[in-house]
């Protein structure tokens, strides 16, 4: 049978209900009507082909992608498309591109960091691309630290000027993206100087180059970085260096939302946490959770095909070989890989309501939940690329010598997918954030304020500690609840006995730098309990659609219990479960296994759907 038959007729298998999948996994109707009219777009319009991408030089690439984005824009006017349309042809386009930053990093940074008056001075000019932006917030010498950003921002009282300067060449701006050809303004992140004193770090807009003739204003030195991991990849994007000579910029071009430099040169910090300079990454961590879910479909979505098609081994009497998905190894290493990425579709839309929640909140100065969404958002960029960047490269595996051709698609999307790790944050960095806010939280269990929201859970330690799964058959581990409070119980034992161990230590911040690793182990524990309770309370959903729960269902047993049995030790270790429970649950595991390999290429094949016409370049 040819693959494109077998797919039919594994579709016409299916035991649910294909198109309300598509409307689950897109988020509503609307979405998904959205998400595959303008698919349909991208994919029937040959400039933007992605099958050369590979075998263009830098240049040819670069030029392909200007091409690329300047039709999009010519698009997007002619069509009248919506902001969420346009995102989504950007987002089809697939191609690392300096829209990315203008649109993700620099209009959303003037927009929560800006006040009305230079609100109402650059978006009108950037929504129009009259200006591109970039975010130049890293240096040579530092990224992770941002409290040790070398670029100043002195205030001249006589002309009413800030002066900006790199004064070491460590404090060259390096990485930001859009910054080595294109952008015509930077948002540069600086060290306030007035005088004399030095008030930390904040945003200022910098002309960089001229709108006449693009080329570098005085006192400007400016450039791309050169090459980057693998051809095609994210060398369509110029992530540049750039260095300040005493650049003079007016007052005004301080963003004044979180804090003011007055005419006589006062510094004024608003009573708002300083920290809210920090809120374009915050907004950038969230989106990428949803964005990881969307690079680990395509893998999955590339691996099912595979596994599907393939045969090896197995032959009786001339008959067929068998096809790999049947293999168990297979679908151990495959089905959890399809099931955490709708439990990351699930949590990116519940942190997309958090995130406006406390946009919402933020407005009202009310800054309670503030805390929260910094945990949850570094956290959940930080467990949620790891494990696609990790999943990427399994779906190559998965797919023999075949997954290392460009053609598969997969070697590209590792290559541009697996710097998420590292940008908007440093993984591991990211997790020591949650972790000092999990020692937080359990240092003030006994100050009668009550854990709420993502860490209430915290709140029932002591039972936690001394809790015992009620599990006495495989299938007890099919019920939420069980599998919810062993995800409590662990992640709970694993913090408090952090904090136990630091108070060993008289000086706090040595003892957070010894247990760091236990700290950041206890970081995932946590993350990976809420990505699991939001996949339940997406279950507790009205989910129409024949069999389309059920399915749901199956997923997120399998997502749970490959996640337990792949941190087993953590699990028997803090007491909750047996190590014969544990074996319960992988016995469980084998059980589901086969479930979903009846309908798990329609499953996958629908998002094929959606993605194969993006995938243009997948020839099996
Ligand atoms: C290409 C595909 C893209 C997919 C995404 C799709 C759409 C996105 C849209 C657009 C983006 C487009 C492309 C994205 C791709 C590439 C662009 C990349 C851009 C960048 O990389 S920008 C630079 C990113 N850099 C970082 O993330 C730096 C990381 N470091 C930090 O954040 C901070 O240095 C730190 C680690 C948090 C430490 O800060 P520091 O001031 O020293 O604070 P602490 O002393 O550690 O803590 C003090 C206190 O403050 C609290 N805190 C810290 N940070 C925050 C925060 N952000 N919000 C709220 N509160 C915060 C902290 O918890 C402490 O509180 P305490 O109560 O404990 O005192
Ligand atoms: C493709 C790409 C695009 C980017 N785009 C932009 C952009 O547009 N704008 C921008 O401003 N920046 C951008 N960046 C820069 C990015 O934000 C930084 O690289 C990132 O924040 C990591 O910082 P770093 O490079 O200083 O790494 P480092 O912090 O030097 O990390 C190196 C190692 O040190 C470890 N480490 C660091 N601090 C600690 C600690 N306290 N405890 C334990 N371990 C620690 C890290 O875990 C890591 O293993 C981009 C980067 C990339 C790769």
């Amino acid at each position: 049978m040819e693959a494109l038959d077998y797919h039919a007729e594994e579709r016409r298998k299916a035991e649910f209900d294909v198109e309300e999948m598509k409307i689950v996994w897109a988020g509503s109707r609307q979405a998904y009507e959205i998400s595959d009219r303008v698919a349909r777009l991208v994919a029937s319009d040959p400039v933007f082909r992605k099958d050369n991408r590979t075998m263009l030089s830098r240049k040819d690439l670069f030029k392909d992608t200007l091409r690329k984005a300047a039709h999009a824009w010519k698009r997007i006017i002619e069509l009248r498309l919506s902001e969420e349309e346009a995102s989504k042809l950007r987002f089809f386009v697939d191609q690392p591109v300096f829209t990315d930053l203008h649109w993700g990093m620099f209009i959303p940074a003037i927009k929560g960091q800006g006040n009305e008056e230079q609100q109402q001075k650059w978006l009108p000019m950037a929504y129009k691309m009259q200006i591109i932006g970039c975010y130049a917030q890293t240096e040579l010498g530092h990224g992770s630290n941002v409290q040790g950003l070398e670029t100043t921002a002195t205030f001249d009282p006589e002309t009413d000027e800030f002066v900006i300067h790199s004064p070491t060449l460590t404090s060259s701006k390096w990485w930001p993206g859009g910054l080595g050809k294109v952008s015509t303004h930077a948002l540069i992140y600086a060290r306030l100087i007035t005088d004399g004193q030095d008030h930390g770090v904040h945003g200022f807009i910098v002309q960089l180059r001229s709108l006449d003739d693009h080329l570098p204003l005085p006192g400007i030195t400016v450039g791309d970085i050169g090459m980057k991991f693998g051809s095609g990849a994210y060398n369509s994007m110029d992530n540049g260096v750039l260095r300040f000579d005493h650049v003079r910029i007016l007052r005004d071009q301080m963003l004044m939302g979180v804090s003011q430099v007055t005419r006589e040169g006062k510094f004024m910090q608003s009573d708002v946490p300083r920290q809210l300079v920090y809120g374009t990454m915050v907004y950038v961590r969230q989106k990428i959770v949803a964005d990881a879910s969307c690079a680990l479909s395509r893998a999955v979505c590339i691996a099912t095909r595979y596994s599907v098609v393939r045969r090896q081994f197995g032959s009786h009497n001339g008959g067929p070989e068998t096809q790999v998905i049947d293999y168990k190894t297979q679908q151990s290493r495959l089905f959890p890989l399809l099931a955490s990425a709708y439990a990351f579709r699930f949590v990116g839309e519940w942190l997309k309501w958090l995130y406006t929640d406390v946009t919402q909140r933020l407005q009202a100065s009310d800054f309670s939940t503030l805390p929260e969404v910094h945990a949850c958002t570094a956290g959940l960029k930080s467990v949620t690329t790891s494990a696609t960047a990790d999943a990427i490269e399994e779906c190559r595996k998965l797919c023999g010598g075949h997954g290392y051709l460009s053609s598969s698609g997969l070697p590209e999307l590792f290559a541009v997918y697996v710097p998420a790790c590292t940008y908007e944050g440093d993984n591991v960095v990211l997790l020591l954030q949650v972790a000092r806010f999990l020692m937080k939280t359990v240092s003030q269990l006994g100050s009668g304020k009550k854990p709420v929201g993502t860490i209430a859970y915290m709140g029932r330690s002591e039972h936690l500690l001394q809790c015992r799964c009620e599990v006495e058959r495989a299938e007890d581990w099919l019920k939420p609840n069980v599998i919810l409070e062993a995800f409590e119980a662990r992640a709970a034992r694993m913090s408090v006995t952090c904090a136990k161990n630091l108070n060993n230590f008289a000086n706090q911040e040595e003892g957070f730098a010894q247990l760091a690793t236990d700290l950041a182990e206890a970081a995932v524990a946590h993350v990976q309990l809420i990505i699991v309770s939001k996949f339940i309370e997406k279950l507790q959903q009205d989910i129409p659609g024949k069999g389309v729960k059920r399915q749901l269902e199956i997923l997120f047993n399998v997502y749970a219990l490959s996640l337990l049995h792949k941190h087993l030790g953590d699990f028997v270790a803090s007491g909750c479960i047996t190590p014969k429970q544990g074996a319960l649950a992988n016995e469980q595991l084998r059980l589901l296994y086969s479930q979903v390999h009846f309908d798990n290429p329609s499953l996958l094949l629908y998002m094929v759907l959606l993605l194969e016409r993006l995938l243009q370049s997948t020839s099996f």
